[in-house]
């Protein structure tokens, strides 16, 4: 929809009006021909606003109508129709600007933001380009360079920014209609020839400007291809005239539109949107829970992880107590937490909130907080010690959350007195980078406590998922299937750069084996005694390599006992020029002793391909996401698929690993499973899942339509 009005007599004004973000669905695109031809035709009229209704210029094109056949009238011929005017047309705007929503403000030939507004032109995240003369118009405006990082990355420019790159001509802290409707009436009788973009000439781009470009995006994009058909139309745009530049803009978009990476980058965008709207196996919902404001937290454990904790709770103004019983750490996490808060204060210009954190050993210095996220490190008796001091020392309504990443919330739950007020938020390291945030509800979390956690989330800028109550929760819990395959691979014949260059050939940053030197083989280690897999706690009578009736690899536990931790020892996957060392190089060691293990328990090495390495590693995982999602772990594929791409590095532009088992075919899923499981009937993971199963009998819908397959919750409110 749009709507048209007649302001001062003279000025049209058309309304882009589709809540919530003015989308230009064909209904909208159809409004804004017809009332920008009708404003063009009313001798009345002398010059032109467009604006968005609530406060919002335009969010691009519908992204919902891709998955279906085009209608209504093209981008291209109504934003040139608008461009070609002979009557001044002025864009208003407020909010955003994006996609089409800029293109279309590219078209009119002055543009007014609000100070606070963001452009951009994020369609390379969706897996597309700007085609509807994005790609020809904005270099022509900003010049070849500005135009070219802004469309490769998409990134997003508040309204300052775009007043000096020259993509707005005016910011204004007034209200942006009425000051873009006094310019309009100033600008009639103007001539307008050199105020349509088309018409520009481009300046030359420095030397070596693409070939730069494209290597960096080529090393960067892990495999996606979007952003390279960004360079080759901006490219276009540099050399060619503007009419053979949108040929090649409509032809480059054409290869992508259709694109498996379009279609994943797309349910990514929309997966991200739905786990919000978050719900409970016993009914509860995001649309009935009421989240309660945080106005002061606090945080127990200042490692790693309690920093990052800190740091992001601060950064989103709000008051923190940090808590830690160890001096020497106590003093270490203030003085880390300070650094990063003043490296953003310099960042932004602003005064360090460091007047926000109040540092304590003391544990009764809670007493007032209205939620606690206990960071300590994974031990269960420690936990449940502390959980036991705060039910008792914290007020009444103060909620108790713990950041563990595999331990059971309901059993630190019960030791409270109020196992209704505890739920778990799953932060990822560093906490204050990562964007990812399990929050775990337990068997007696209230609905009121896993809003207030999920809500105190999208504060802090994470994404987050509300995930059930496991070993592992949904994230760790498909992982260590995965690491364990890796494991194996070693033991049959492969080498850590063998498996990592098959995963990052795939589209992962980094593969598994980098990984784990990267945060230290003793992580794992110490999970792995803690389960009694390793160590004192170990059933000597079984078969070696064999640990609770099932295969297991001790490869990863005997590193460690050499010492042999990662990046931090100089050794560990790989071989790091020293202590803390960045640069992995294969280690001929380690590959010894590969030899030499193999040969210790008579295992013969083979061959073993990509193919293997990906579909043991992936499959594997994606089996026990089936799993998660029939046990009601997870509600629905996407909330599996966003853990994955925000928290695990899984490339974006594959969806998630629910999304790729769709898109690979669920038969094919399970008949490699079934063959594996054949293979390694000592694996009891690989057998195929009965939820996958149930879908390949059911025809193997798409995933949209998975969750009616899932088991259904009842509801106990
Ligand atoms: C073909 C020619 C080339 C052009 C290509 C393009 O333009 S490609 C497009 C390029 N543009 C982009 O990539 C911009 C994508 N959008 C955004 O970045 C953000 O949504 C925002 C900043 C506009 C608003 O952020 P916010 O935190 O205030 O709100 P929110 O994010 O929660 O969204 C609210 C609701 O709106 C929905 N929805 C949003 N946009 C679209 C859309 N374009 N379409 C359809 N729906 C859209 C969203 O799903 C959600 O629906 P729900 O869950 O309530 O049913």
């Amino acid at each position: 929809m749009a709507k048209y009005s007649r302001l001062h007599g003279s000025v049209g004004l058309i309304s882009l009006a589709n809540p919530p973000v003015n989308a230009l669905s064909s209904v909208v695109r159809h409004a804004i021909s017809e009332k920008v031809a009708k404003a063009f035709r009313d001798p009345e009229v002398t010059c032109v606003v467009i604006c968005g209704e609530n406060g919002v210029f335009c969010g691009g094109a519908d992204i919902r109508e891709f998955a279906s056949t085009m209608r209504g009238p093209p981008l291209v011929p109504m934003i040139d129709a608008i461009e070609e005017g002979e009557k001044p047309v002025v864009a208003a705007i407020e909010g955003v600007a994006f996609g089409g929503g800029l293109e279309l403000a590219l078209g009119c030939h002055y543009r007014i933001a609000h100070y606070k507004a963001r452009v951009g032109l994020p369609e390379v995240t969706l897996g597309l380009l700007p085609a509807a003369g994005g790609t020809q118009r904005l270099p022509r405006l900003t010049g070849v360079a500005p135009a070219l990082q802004l469309i490769t990355t998409g990134r997003h420019v508040a309204a300052p920014e775009a007043l000096k790159l020259g993509i707005v001509d005016q910011v204004t802290e007034q209200n942006t209609v009425e000051v873009a409707v006094q310019f309009a009436k100033s600008v009639v009788g103007q001539a307008l020839h050199n105020r349509r973009l088309s018409l520009r000439q481009l300046s030359c781009p420095p030397d070596g400007l693409f070939e730069e470009t494209m290597a960096q995006i080529k090393q960067r994009a892990r495999g996606a291809v979007a952003p390279i058909a960004c360079v080759q139309a901006v490219k276009a745009a540099a050399t060619l005239p503007f009419k053979a530049g949108m040929d090649k803009e409509r032809d480059l978009m054409a290869t992508l539109f259709n694109s498996g990476q379009a279609k994943a980058l797309q349910y990514s965008f929309f997966a991200q949107r739905s786990v919000a709207k978050w719900n409970l196996p016993n009914g509860a919902h995001s649309g009935i829970s009421k989240a309660r404001a945080v106005h002061r937290a606090a945080v127990i454990g200042l490692g790693t992880m309690g920093r990052g904790i800190v740091v992001s709770l601060v950064r989103a103004g709000i008051s923190v107590i940090a808590m830690e019983t160890n001096e020497k750490q106590l003093h270490t996490g203030k003085k880390m937490v300070i650094a990063i808060l003043e490296k953003d204060a310099q960042k932004h210009n602003a005064a360090p909130r460091a007047d926000l954190v109040h540092f304590t050993e003391r544990l009764s210095d809670l007493s007032n907080v209205d939620l606690v996220i206990e960071a300590v490190y994974e031990d269960m008796v420690l936990k449940k010690d502390i959980f036991k001091q705060l039910s008792m020392i914290c007020k009444p309504d103060a909620f108790l959350c713990t950041n563990t990443s595999a331990l059971n919330v309901d059993e630190l739950a019960a030791v409270t007195g109020r196992p209704e007020m505890v739920v778990g938020m799953h932060f990822f390291a560093p906490a204050h980078v990562m964007k990812l945030l399990e929050v775990v509800y337990g068997q007696h979390s209230s609905p009121e406590a896993v809003a207030t956690a999920m809500q105190l989330g999208k504060r802090l800028g994470k994404v987050s998922v509300a995930v059930g109550n496991c070993p592992g929760f949904v994230g760790n819990r498909m992982m260590k299937l995965y690491v364990e395959q890796a494991h194996f691979l070693l033991e049959e014949g492969a080498t850590p750069e063998q498996v990592d260059e098959a995963l990052e050939e795939f589209g992962f940053a980094m593969g598994i084996f980098k990984v784990s030197d990267l945060s230290g083989l003793d992580v794992g280690w110490r999970v792995r005694k803690e389960a009694g897999l390793t160590g004192a706690g170990v059933d000597w009578k079984e078969p070696p390599r064999r640990r609770q009736g099932r295969r297991y690899s001790p490869l990863a536990d005997l590193l460690c006992e050499k010492g042999h931790l990662g990046q931090k020892t100089s050794r560990g996957w790989y071989l790091y020029e020293k202590p803390g060392g960045r640069d992995p190089k294969p280690d001929q060691g380690l590959h010894s002793f590969l030899v030499e293990y193999r040969s210790k328990y008579g295992l013969k090495a083979r061959r073993i391909d990509k193919d293997e390495v990906l579909e043991r590693c992936l499959f594997s995982l994606i089996n026990e996401g089936f799993c998660i999602l029939d046990d009601g772990i997870a509600s629905g594929p996407e909330d599996v698929d966003v853990i994955y791409v925000h928290g695990y590095g899984w490339p974006r532009h594959r969806g998630g690993p629910m999304f790729y088992a769709d898109m690979v075919g669920l038969s094919k899923v399970l008949e490699r499973l079934e063959f594996y499981h054949q293979a390694h009937p000592d694996v009891p993971y690989l057998k195929p899942s009965p939820l996958l199963r149930k879908l390949v009998r059911n025809g193997s819908p798409p995933i949209r339509e998975w969750r009616e397959f899932l088991k259904r919750p009842h509801s106990h409110l």
